[in-house]
């Protein structure tokens, strides 16, 4: 079913019901029905087959005017080839489950139609319902995910995300609009499985064609909700829920915020927004999106839903330890050190850094010579120590990033030599002065006395060496002082000492901010490019240097660059936003400067310490633009029996903040489980191997940070089906079940921990087992002490 979001809202006709000629259960109507839609489906494949001949046919003319040879003939064919070329791969790859939505209208108000050749208006005409309450269907709408024209323009297919589209997931029993009924439809490949409807007036009796409308299935949203979980996302699209739609819909100016719990659907909603976006003005995101997730886990469970909706390349979706190009970081700093690295103070102490670094470089300091000797014009020339600290200082008399401050020291080491040299005092004439300047600077520029001394005493510094730098404790106590305490400065200093001197090193997530402000404090000097030949330029001359198939295939590789050096984008949408420290948010931000936002979050799953500091960033990050704010309400994901034991963590670590309804309710109660004799190893191993034959699809086993390692090899050999997390890796990701490993540790892992504990006990679309161990203290019934009521 398309929209709202209570399935029994909405009159289903039952057995028991007088319209039994209209109800699912009937297998005849339900037959007819999918018939039916057999039919429609096949005349939409034969229509798309005609589209691939024609994009076939395209590239085969064009080939022939290839070999007419004028280089005009050769530019049109290209053209030519390449439309068909993009026409012929989008239809391929939309071709699976490519219809999935009807819906049947009464007649619109007005008679106008809108591109996609459907009525505009959503209003029902004051005459579409006779007064005994009976009604005609003036229009039925398919929903894919691609719009089909018939050869005379009449839509076989709507894309879900026309305008015309919308009544499909808005219409509620409420404010049904002109829709009567709506339809899923389930198809593999070009048989039509399973209809699935909803009947938005049950109090009308309509006809289409004559015949009454019939209503058959139990509702798609819960077969879709039902439904085993693999490694990776679904789309969602022909189940799209009325208050999610209009998140995706907003339109978007400024700054989008949406809050909800958790299983609310955000994530889902954040991805069909990027792909709603792109087609409604793809020339405004040509810039891209930019989707922040917090974890790579996240990245590759999300990453196939916007290829099956038709859009990939606009679309960067990005793990925040891989937002810096040659940092790429999976792991965790503690608590601890990663509060510390999050802080908006480390702005203050990166600055202090950047400097201190610098000067690691003057004279006297390690391996630096206390002075410069040049040779020049037969003469020794000298530079001794005060000198040296002069020009130092003059040169950092700029505000400009050390990094591009650099050309201005190199100029006023050259202006000094020239001075001591007298040089300058032979000259009358200024222009053979300047002619005689130049050659000296040329001369001692490529000294490598002078070169080396000036690679020493005015580095160009990477943000990984200062990284590096701060790794010593006693260097980052003095550039710490009075911003961090001592003891948070020996944490990091600790934590930076496994960088080698040059940055060279694993890095964790945290340290990607710190790099990223380190490239905007540091400044990168100017490269020259070197020009990458284009292919497609190549073929604009009369050589054939390359063939169609040759271009098709480089073509995602160079995008894929582009996205990566991509620095701006045109839309930025933020998943787990309540997860961002304020280094983070400064980093996402620098990415979005001329962007329109999605934010989207849940304050109560935030496992960052300090909330209103996270929030300080993030208004920082978002400048004062107008946002507009939407809340998501119902929980898709779990069981009602497990939301119901999830809240009660809730109620402890926020008080006062409700949960999101859940739309389902299974039957199936937690279990509670306790550690026994043979240790918390074993009783892992036995639960997961329970929920493993419990349930058909993935089983989450959630364990302290700290234990993470252990319980891979605790659940070693038990198959890809289970996935052993630490418990900040859970953040976004769902299982049929989930074991959650000691509630007591995981709470007493952070100052954040029972948000985090809330978050491992709602990932469970089917089962949850609650193991205790020695901390938990469970009761009689093996229930822990966190998780009574
Ligand atoms: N309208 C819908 N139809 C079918 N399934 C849906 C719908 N909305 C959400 N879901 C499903 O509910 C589950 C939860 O969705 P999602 O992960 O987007 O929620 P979330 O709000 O991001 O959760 P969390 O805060 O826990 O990360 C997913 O399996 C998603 O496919």
């Amino acid at each position: 079913m398309g929209a709202q979001e209570t399935v029994p809202s909405v009159r289903r006709t039952t057995g028991e019901d007088s319209g039994e000629d209209r109800r699912g259960g009937h297998d005849g109507v339900r037959d007819r029905e999918i018939r039916g839609e057999q039919q429609h489906l096949d005349a939409v494949y034969r229509r798309l087959e005609e589209k691939i001949h024609e994009a076939e046919f395209l590239m085969a003319d064009a080939a022939k005017r290839a070999q007419v040879g004028t280089p005009g003939a050769l530019a049109e064919r290209d053209a030519q080839v390449f439309r068909a070329g993009v026409h012929l791969n989008r239809l391929n790859s939309e071709f699976e489950d490519f219809l999935f939505g009807r819906v049947d209208l009464l007649l619109g108000k007005d008679g106008e139609r809108g591109p996609d050749g459907a009525y505009t208006s959503v209003e029902p005409a004051d005459d579409a319902v006779r007064p005994d309450n009976t009604a005609d269907i003036a229009e039925t709408l398919h929903i894919g995910r691609l719009g089909v024209l018939d050869a005379d323009y009449t839509p076989l297919v709507i894309d879900w995300r026309a305008p015309a589209a919308a009544p499909f997931y808005r219409a509620t029993p409420v404010a049904p609009g002109r829709v009567v009924r709506r339809r899923v439809i389930r198809s593999r490949g070009r048989k039509v499985l399973g209809v699935e409807d909803d009947l938005l007036r049950p109090e009308l009796t309509a006809h289409l064609d004559g015949e009454e409308l019939a209503v058959v299935g139990d509702g798609a949203l819960m077969a879709a909700l039902g439904r085993a979980r693999g490694h990776s996302m679904r789309d969602i699209v022909a189940s799209i829920q009325a208050e999610q739609d209009e998140v995706i819909r907003a339109p978007a100016v400024s700054v989008t915020e949406v809050e909800g719990g958790p299983g609310t659907g955000k994530t889902a909603v954040a991805l069909h927004r990027a792909a709603y976006l792109l087609y409604q003005d793809r020339r405004r995101y040509a810039g891209g999106i930019l989707i922040v997730s917090p974890t790579p886990l996240l990245v590759s469970y999300t990453e196939g839903v916007l290829p099956s909706l038709g859009e990939e390349g606009q679309v960067a979706i990005r793990a925040l330890g891989s937002l810096v190009e040659g940092a790429e970081a999976d792991t965790y700093d503690e608590q601890a050190v990663a509060r510390i690295k999050g802080s908006s103070r480390m702005v203050k102490v990166l600055r202090r850094a950047v400097r201190g670094t610098l000067d690691l470089g003057a004279p006297g300091s390690d391996g630096v010579p206390e002075s410069l000797r040049v040779v020049a014009l037969g003469a020794r020339i000298e530079l001794d120590a005060e000198e040296l600290r002069r020009i130092r200082a003059q040169a950092l008399g700029g505000t400009a990033p050390v990094n591009l401050l650099r050309p201005r020291a190199r100029r006023l080491l050259l202006d000094a030599l020239w001075r001591k040299s007298g040089a300058g005092r032979r000259y009358t004439d200024p222009e053979l002065e300047a002619e005689a300047r130049q050659g000296f600077d040329e001369d001692v520029s490529t000294e490598t006395d002078f070169t080396g001394f000036l690679d020493a005493w005015w580095p160009e510094l990477t943000p990984r060496r200062v990284l590096a730098a701060m790794g010593d404790e006693r260097r980052l106590g003095r550039w710490s002082r009075r911003v961090l305490q001592p003891r948070e400065a020996r944490r990091l200093a600790r934590s930076l000492s496994r960088l080698d001197a040059d940055g060279s090193g694993p890095l964790s997530v945290h340290d990607v901010a710190l790099l990223d402000e380190l490239r905007v404090l540091l400044g990168t000097p100017a490269r020259p490019r070197v020009k990458e030949a284009d292919p497609l330029d190549q073929l604009t001359g009369l050589e054939e240097l390359t063939t169609y198939a040759d271009r098709l295939a480089a073509r995602p590789a160079r995008a894929d660059r582009r996205a990566e050096e991509r620095a701006d984008y045109a839309h930025v949408i933020v998943d787990e936003a309540q997860d961002l420290t304020p280094m983070q948010w400064r980093m996402v931000g620098r990415r979005g400067r001329q962007a329109t936002w999605t934010v989207v979050g849940d304050p109560a799953q935030s496992s960052w310490s300090d909330p209103e500091e996270a929030a300080a960033a993030r208004d920082e990050a978002l400048g004062a633009r107008p946002r507009r704010r939407f809340e998501l309400t119902v929980n898709y994901r779990n069981p009602a029996e497990i939301a119901e034991l999830s809240a009660r963590v809730l109620a402890l670590a926020m008080p006062g903040v409700r949960p999101p309804r859940a739309v389902r309710s299974t039957g199936l109660v937690p279990r509670f489980a306790v550690a026994s004799g043979g240790g918390l190893g074993e009783a892992v191993r036995e639960e997961a191997r329970r929920l493993l034959d419990e349930v058909e699809g993935t089983v989450g086993v959630v364990v302290a940070m700290g234990r993470r390692e252990e319980a891979r090899a605790w659940l070693d050999g038990l198959g890809d089906r289970v996935v052993p997390l630490g418990s900040l890796e859970a953040k976004g990701l769902e299982y049929d079940a989930t074991l959650v490993v000691s509630p007591a540790e995981i709470a007493d892992e952070s100052p954040a921990g029972l948000r985090v504990l809330y978050v491992a006990l709602t990932r469970a679309t089917q089962r949850l087992t609650v193991l205790s161990g020695e901390r938990d203290l469970p009761d009689g019934d093996g229930v822990p002490d966190l998780l009574r009521e």
